[in-house]
């Protein structure tokens, strides 16, 4: 639908920073780091990693550059979002047919987007900024994750954030002078009312992410200057010039090479189809995201036995590869109301084009039409962490069925079900569940690299999960009946006819409901988790090390142990503790601490180009050193790898109308009687 405003917006568009972001440098043979994937995690470590000028870093993206292509708009244009999910920028996958949902999508099949270009995922998602409750955090520490309790990571979050909000918060608590933009949605007339309706029920204000966990908070996203924000902007575009650091895009990685347990580079497709290999001085770092990491390794021989075996694939490393996927389901929920909502025709008004055009100003800089979020405990069997958070969306998906469709609604249903909403006023109300029981995993359909991964997230298999979203679809009717939604006219949706052999509003018919319209809310985690050393189902180690071969490491989404409320912000974190972690057992300094001059001269000969770690710098003490003997731990988990000896080439390894924004627009109603602002945060 917003194809034509993109391609007149694309017009008005100017350069931005990584411009090009096809490197034209020579491959070289060997690079002391090779990072898999420029997506969130992939773009953060390779600025963080290129920072010494004496490492060399080699970044090898899948997908191609985010500028100067028919997506740059859009990818740029936060309102215009959702057209990018089934584009050429989008790995477009989707799961294996469901057994336990899905059952109002084609084929039982959940859509799974994920970013293939620079930028990876958050060069085409939502941009909601979320740290996630600081339980999360400590139950991977006490799960065996250790340095990752929130105490530990609060720094990199500060590290990474540049806060600019337009309400007020505890600047204690929150970065100012890091990389990440945070900042807001304009203030419309709907998060007041969601506010309210909350506070109504006991619920506290809160602003996001200052480690407060139950609550109602407006929303926060990653956008600057009215464009969408991400790791490719924010960390990768201003060091692209470093002659130390070598981006190759359209390039995909087949397999890592493995040399008696130790990763000694990476063998890839290059754009013109080319089988070819690089090689590691250190370490490959595999941040290829939640579906593709798994298959990377997989690929490697690095997973369980037995699915190797089927493939004929030799096993280098017995470890859970891809066993503990963890989708977040999300239900929307249609509330009809007797105030005009937002309509997404706005967007394509000439003033929104003009303000966006002229200004980066308008509905067309915004994340339209998110306006807040509630997170409550609804479970008394968790951790003292939020279950359930709901998204306060301003509109009816009725009215935008290209969202329907991304998410592979039937036809039948979106010309039916979902044309109900196009004469009525409404809104929607997501419920999502945190943290899932249900389990998935990820596996390969066949040994060619250039096959998709089989998907199963397991979706409700877990009847835990249908009791926990029914008590999110109870807590919104509760929502529905305070004042606040009552004045504006609050209806529950209809009953869905698909579901009618139950009485409506029952647990059985919710339950009928959540299994046709759950869908995922794109927040995986876990094919590659990470956790203690003796966690028989964790992958890597706490310092993100895969098990068992030495110079391999894992970060991002897959990596995480349990799901957080959003993801991008914790896979950011993680990518700034773990290039902490890579510089450390280099023997570099980390934080803040000045790097060797940039002017030095490369060769200077009184300054030997460090090989690896100075003998006389702090190495922490369970890295392996290189070359070491494959441990075979204890409970004989992790195998010495099997013999598959790879030889390098050339050199051999070393080692709305009535969207009412307060600020600047007129509403055509009288909207007074219906809301009280909130008011002051309490901080
Ligand atoms: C539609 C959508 C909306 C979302 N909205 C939000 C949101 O609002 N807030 C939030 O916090 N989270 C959101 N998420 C989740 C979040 O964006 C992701 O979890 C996160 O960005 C993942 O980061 P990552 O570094 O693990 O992987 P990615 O960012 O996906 O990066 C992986 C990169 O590796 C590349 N790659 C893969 N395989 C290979 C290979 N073999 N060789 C070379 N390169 C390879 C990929 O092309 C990609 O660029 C959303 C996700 C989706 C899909």
């Amino acid at each position: 639908m917003f194809w034509i405003l993109a391609v007149l917006l694309s017009l008005a568009a100017a350069d931005t920073p990584n411009k090009d972001g096809k490197c034209k440098q020579k491959l070289a043979n060997q690079y002391d780091y090779i990072i898999v994937g420029a997506g969130t995690a992939g773009c953060v470590l390779a600025n963080r990693l290129s920072e010494h000028p004496f490492h060399n870093v080699l970044l090898i993206e899948a997908g191609g550059s985010d500028r100067d292509r028919p997506e740059t708009t859009l990818i740029d244009t936060p309102a215009l979002v959702a057209d990018l999910w089934n584009s050429d920028v989008s790995w477009r996958y989707s799961s294996e047919p469901q057994s336990s949902a899905g059952f109002g999508l084609n084929g039982n099949r959940l859509n799974l987007p994920r970013g293939k270009v620079i930028g990876g995922t958050m060069a085409i998602n939502t941009m909601v900024y979320q740290r996630g409750s600081p339980e999360i955090y400590n139950q991977w520490a006490k799960k065996g994750a250790h340095g990752w309790s929130y105490n530990e990571v609060e720094q990199y979050f500060e590290r990474m954030e540049d806060v600019r909000l337009n309400e007020p918060y505890n600047k204690a608590k929150r970065g100012t002078c890091g990389p990440m933009r945070v900042s807001q949605n304009k203030i419309t007339i709907f998060r007041d009312l969601f506010g309210n309706a909350s506070l109504a029920l006991g619920y506290k204000r809160m602003s996001c992410n200052e480690g407060v966990d139950e609550g109602f908070c407006a929303l926060q996203i990653n956008t600057k200057s009215g464009e969408r924000w991400n790791t490719a902007k924010a960390y990768l575009a201003p060091v692209m010039g470093r002659k130390n650091l070598h981006v190759l895009t359209d390039t995909t990685v087949a397999k890592v090479l493995l040399y008696q347990g130790t990763a000694v580079g990476v063998e890839f497709r290059s754009s013109e189809g080319k089988t070819k290999r690089v090689f590691t001085r250190k370490e490959v770092i595999i941040s290829a995201g939640v579906f593709n990491t798994p298959k990377l390794l997989l690929l490697s021989g690095i997973g369980p036995r037995e699915h190797l075996k089927q493939l004929e694939i030799p096993v280098m490393s017995n470890v859970p590869v891809g066993l503990d996927l963890k989708e977040l389901p999300v239900v929307p929920l249609r509330i009809f109301l007797n105030i005009p909502s937002f309509t997404p025709e706005l967007l394509v008004r000439p003033e929104h084009t003009l303000a966006y055009i002229t200004n980066r100003t308008g509905l067309l800089s915004e994340v339209s039409p998110k306006e807040g979020l509630l997170f409550a405990k609804t479970s008394l069997d968790t951790p003292d962490w939020p279950d359930i958070n709901l998204y306060f969306i301003s509109t009816l998906f009725d009215r935008l069925p290209e969202i329907l469709r991304s998410w592979n609604i039937k036809e039948n249903l979106i010309n039916t079900w979902f044309r109900e909403g196009l004469g009525r006023e409404g809104i929607q109300i997501m419920a999502q569940l945190i943290h899932p029981l249900s389990r998935g995993r990820v596996t390969l359909k066949s040994d060619d690299p250039m096959d998709p991964p089989l998907i199963d997230p397991g979706f409700l298999t877990d009847i835990r999960d249908v009791r926990e979203l029914i008590k999110a679809v109870r807590l919104i009717n509760e929502l529905v009946n305070t004042e606040y939604l009552k004045k504006a006219g609050a209806t529950m949706d209809a009953p869905f006819p698909e579901c009618n052999q139950f009485t409506f509003n029952t647990t059985d018919y919710w339950e009928c409901y959540i299994r046709y319209f759950a869908i995922a809310n794109f927040h995986g985690t876990g094919t590659v988790k990470m956790g203690s050393v003796k966690d028989n189902a964790a992958v890597l180690d706490p310092e993100l090390r895969v098990k068992g071969i030495h110079g391999l490491r894992v970060v991002g989404s897959s990596a995480m142990p349990e799901p957080t409320e959003d993801q991008t912000a914790a896979v950011i974190m993680m990518a700034e503790r773990a290039s902490d972690l890579i510089k450390l057992a280099a023997g570099v300094p980390v934080g803040d601490v000045p790097m060797i001059p940039r002017r030095m001269p490369r060769n200077n000969p009184r300054l030997p180009r460090p090989s690896g770690p100075p003998r006389n710098q702090h190495r922490p003490h369970n890295l392996p050193m290189k070359n070491a003997p494959v441990v075979i731990q204890e409970d004989g988990h992790l195998s010495t790898p099997l013999s598959q000896h790879v030889e390098p080439q050339n050199t051999p390894p070393s080692p709305s109308g009535a969207l009412i924004s307060s600020s600047n627009q007129q509403s055509p109603i009288d909207h007074t009687s219906l809301h009280k602002p909130l008011g002051p945060l309490t901080l």
